[in-house]
């Protein structure tokens, strides 16, 4: 691309970005005098690089912390913690003209593209508007410019002078990716930005993205929720969950066989013809926990189909899902309709969850009865601290470590180095 405002991209082979441990956390305030009284923690503690030239993926359900990463690494939002390192250097430290050379080259592509421009301004004038922001006065030359990415995004160079009410949404999110595209930069976040079009417009404009990453050797951080999209899209992807990275590595072996149970359970079916195994696939409990107050040890545990039994007990697998499914759902909140505590029914208790009567395992069995009684007698705090006492798992107690998992890494104790947890 000729582009004045051109600057020597490196080319070495480390990694255009590297986020490190980056934590951003969005005080919670009381009073007129904002005392602090909590934080969520919408990115707490994420690691991952972007290679030079490569679409990098960051999936996972609405309020993990997708968009907050992407605004910490553009520096839109002030990280509490950690560091991100483009090209080599911390952004957060930046200033000056080394601030104003990082704005020009990451790009932001928004989600809703009939919000991307002002009604009065031409096309051709909102494309123009970064090179004149940098500085190019050059009326003639901005123009050609200017032209020259419309048709390369697939529009005409006389469309310059319509204005934005004349475009579909599609063709929007086109100028607005000619408009990214005008410094010449290295990055482009695309935070869904085909979430407002429809799907056939949005296969048009992710291939656009594509041809001109491989066109122009530009890096993307594409954000969506939509794994489909992320399997054809994307090299590498990272799958956050409250606002941790639970899963990273190569599209391919990231949703070609899955790591962590977070991932299976967002990919919804096991490919496998055992019916027990779609059950891994439904989470325990529905709820999202607070981004505030995050579950102790591994944040997916309450929900997780795959949470790992204490030692002593010897359920099969099956029943021991169903006794983690009463003892999470209880602890959520989430009781089904059929039970109503305190009436005294503590088989339709036992009936909700699937739980056989009497268990295989005497001591879970003791556990069981005692806690569906409680639930029954409307007492469900003790069944709580039965359950609890019953069943610990080191899904709560600890905190899982990044482990390797042929060629991707997950945050999950089923893959501890020695656990013989793969057999469960
Ligand atoms: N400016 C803010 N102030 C306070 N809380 C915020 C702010 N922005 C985001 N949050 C909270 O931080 C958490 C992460 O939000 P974020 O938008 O990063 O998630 P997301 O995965 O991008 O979700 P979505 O797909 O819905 O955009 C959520 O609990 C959200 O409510």
């Amino acid at each position: 691309m000729s582009n004045p405002d051109h600057h020597t991209k490196s080319n070495g082979d480390e990694p255009l970005i590297v986020v490190e441990d980056l934590k951003t956390h969005y005080p919670i305030t009381e009073g007129w005098l904002r005392r602090e009284t909590g934080r969520i923690r919408a990115v707490d503690g994420v690691s991952f690089t972007i290679n030079r030239g490569e679409v990098f993926g960051l999936v996972g359900e609405s309020g993990c912390g997708k968009s907050t990463t992407a605004e910490s690494i553009l520096r839109l939002e002030e990280p509490t913690a950690g560091t991100v390192q483009f090209d080599g250097q911390a952004i957060t430290e930046l200033t000056g003209q080394a601030l104003r050379s990082f704005r020009r080259r990451a790009q932001l592509v928004v989600q809703d593209p009939n919000e991307a421009f002002s009604p009065r301004m031409t096309i051709g004038e909102a494309v123009a508007e970064p090179l004149r922001l940098h500085g190019m006065d050059d009326v003639s030359r901005r123009r050609r410019l200017v032209e020259d990415l419309l048709e390369r995004v697939g529009l005409s160079g006389t469309d310059a002078d319509r204005y934005p009410h004349e475009f579909s949404g599609g063709e929007k999110q086109r100028i607005s990716i000619a408009r990214a595209l005008i410094l010449n930069p290295d990055l482009i976040v695309a935070d869904e930005p085909t979430s407002a079009l429809d799907n056939r417009v949005e296969a048009d404009v992710l291939s656009l993205l594509d041809n001109i990453r491989r066109e122009y050797g530009i890096s993307v951080l594409l954000i969506s929720h939509d794994l489909d999209i992320v399997r054809r899209f994307c090299d590498r992807l990272a799958v956050m969950y409250l606002g941790e990275i639970v899963e990273k590595g190569p599209v391919d072996t990231v949703l070609g066989s899955p790591a962590h149970p977070y991932t299976r359970v967002l990919l919804e079916s096991v490919p496998s013809l055992d019916p027990s195994d779609q059950t891994l696939a439904r989470p325990l409990t529905n709820t999202v926990p607070d981004p505030s107050d995050p579950p102790k040890g591994c944040r997916f545990h309450p929900r997780c189909p795959e949470i790992i039994p204490p030692e002593h007990v010897t359920l099969d697998r099956d029943c021991w899902r169903s006794v983690a499914e009463f003892h999470f759902t209880l602890q959520m909140g989430e009781l089904p309709e059929t039970v109503t505590e305190g009436n005294g029914d503590a088989a339709a208790v036992r009936k909700a969850f699937d739980l056989p009567q009497p268990l295989s395992d005497d001591r879970a069995e003791t556990a069981i009865e005692t806690a569906s009684n409680a639930v029954a007698d409307g007492n469900t705090e003790r069944a709580n601290s039965v359950l609890k006492e019953a069943f610990p798992t080191v899904c709560e107690r600890e905190v899982p470590p990044e482990n390797s998992v042929d060629g991707k890494l997950a945050k999950c104790h089923l893959h501890n180095e020695g656990s013989d947890n793969d057999l469960l």
